[in-house]
């Protein structure tokens, strides 16, 4: 696709879409080799940035064990950017040990729900983030900061815009340029998201703004539609829409991250580039079914986009409708 994408599409299935896992038994894990293969396709579908893997404590997501060989092994593809999820400052020198230059930070904005999910309090997790963040500089790696449950908390309700705001602050003032904000359960509305992206990027016009959406309501493309409009400009999904927390199981959790085939599909039907090949990101969605043994939710994998449905119906245009062959007995 022509043009600078004004979209950046950034993959997740090979960190979030795999770690529900940790309770859903019945579904195949895939070997790294399996691993390796998707990544490869993800990326020749043009694809700009791909989280591979997380380098958390492999008791904690035995599913993210192989971390370190993952990024080892990741294939030479020049215009593509390769990240891993670090939960703390081990995981932060485990992924530059294996070669990682650009580590995703992770907290979660409630302090109930980031205790569940990396045993820490807020204070210790920022704390973790700043020397994160000093390691980076050390080792001339990117630092970006993914934050959950930004806009409602299965625990704490709705979390405060200035409380938002401030741990953005804090980020900013280690040298952070890059942030995502999650809607860890896929509850929040078109309206929350557009306020609470305006008050980012408002404030912090030069911050990279990243959103990651959970589709448990069917409200994440409205809400991506919603950030972009009030300048986003990331956007974290996962192939096939796989994943969600760790803290709770897809069936308590509903339905786990947007499908990047469904927002790549809007994108290019609302003319915003991404860069991305559809059939080619479709193509990876359906492998990724098929090796871990679970269909995909992606809508326009079982729907088709507008151009393929179009054809589809031209081929039906003299039949007539049921209705009408009801009225003609
Ligand atoms: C954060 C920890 C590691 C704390 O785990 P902990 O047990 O509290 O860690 P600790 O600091 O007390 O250390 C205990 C032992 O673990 C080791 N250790 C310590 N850290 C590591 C590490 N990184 N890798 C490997 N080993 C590690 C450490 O070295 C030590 O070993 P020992 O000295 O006893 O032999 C653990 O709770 C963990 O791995 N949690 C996983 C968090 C996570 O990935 N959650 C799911 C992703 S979050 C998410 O999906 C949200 C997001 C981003 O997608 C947006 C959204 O939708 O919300």
């Amino acid at each position: 696709m022509a043009g600078t994408p004004q979209a950046r599409i950034v993959e997740v299935l090979l960190r979030d879409g795999l770690q529900t896992m940790v309770y859903e038994s019945e579904w195949h894990v895939p070997t790294t080799e399996e691993k390796l293969e998707l990544i490869e396709m993800l990326a020749d579908a043009g694809i700009p940035e791909l989280e591979v893997t997380g380098f958390v404590h492999p008791k904690v997501i035995p599913m993210l064990a192989d971390a370190s060989e993952v990024v080892q092994r990741l294939p030479d593809r020049p215009g593509t950017v390769f990240r891993a999820l670090v939960p703390n400052l081990r995981g932060a020198q485990r992924a530059v040990a294996a070669g990682c230059t650009k580590l995703s930070s992770l907290i979660v904005a409630s302090e109930t729900y980031n205790k569940k999910n990396s045993n820490m309090t807020l204070e210790q997790n920022i704390e973790q983030i700043r020397l994160i963040t000093e390691l980076a500089k050390a080792e001339k790696a990117v630092v970006n900061v993914s934050m959950g449950t930004c806009f409602l908390c299965p625990y704490e309700g709705e979390m405060p815009e200035k409380h938002i705001l401030g741990l953005i602050e804090t980020f900013m003032d280690f040298g952070v340029r890059e942030v995502s904000i999650a809607d860890s359960i896929g509850m929040a509305n078109p309206r929350m998201v557009a306020a609470r992206v305006k008050a980012i990027t408002s404030r912090w016009p030069e911050l990279e703004l990243g959103m990651h959406m959970h589709d448990r309501t069917g409200m994440a493309l409205a809400n991506i539609v919603a950030a972009l409009d009030n300048g986003a400009t990331i956007f974290e999904t996962c192939a096939g829409g796989y994943g969600g927390g760790i803290s709770m199981p897809v069936s308590v959790l509903g339905m786990g991250n947007v499908p990047t085939e469904d927002v790549v599909n809007m994108f290019d039907e609302m003319g915003v580039s991404t860069g991305v090949d559809l059939d080619a990101v479709r193509t990876a969605a359906n492998r990724t079914a098929e090796i871990i043994g679970l269909p995909t939710y992606g809508r326009v994998s079982k729907y088709g986009t507008y151009a393929e449905f179009h054809q589809e119906a031209l081929a039906h245009i003299d039949a007539p409708a049921r209705g009408n062959s009801a009225l003609q007995k």
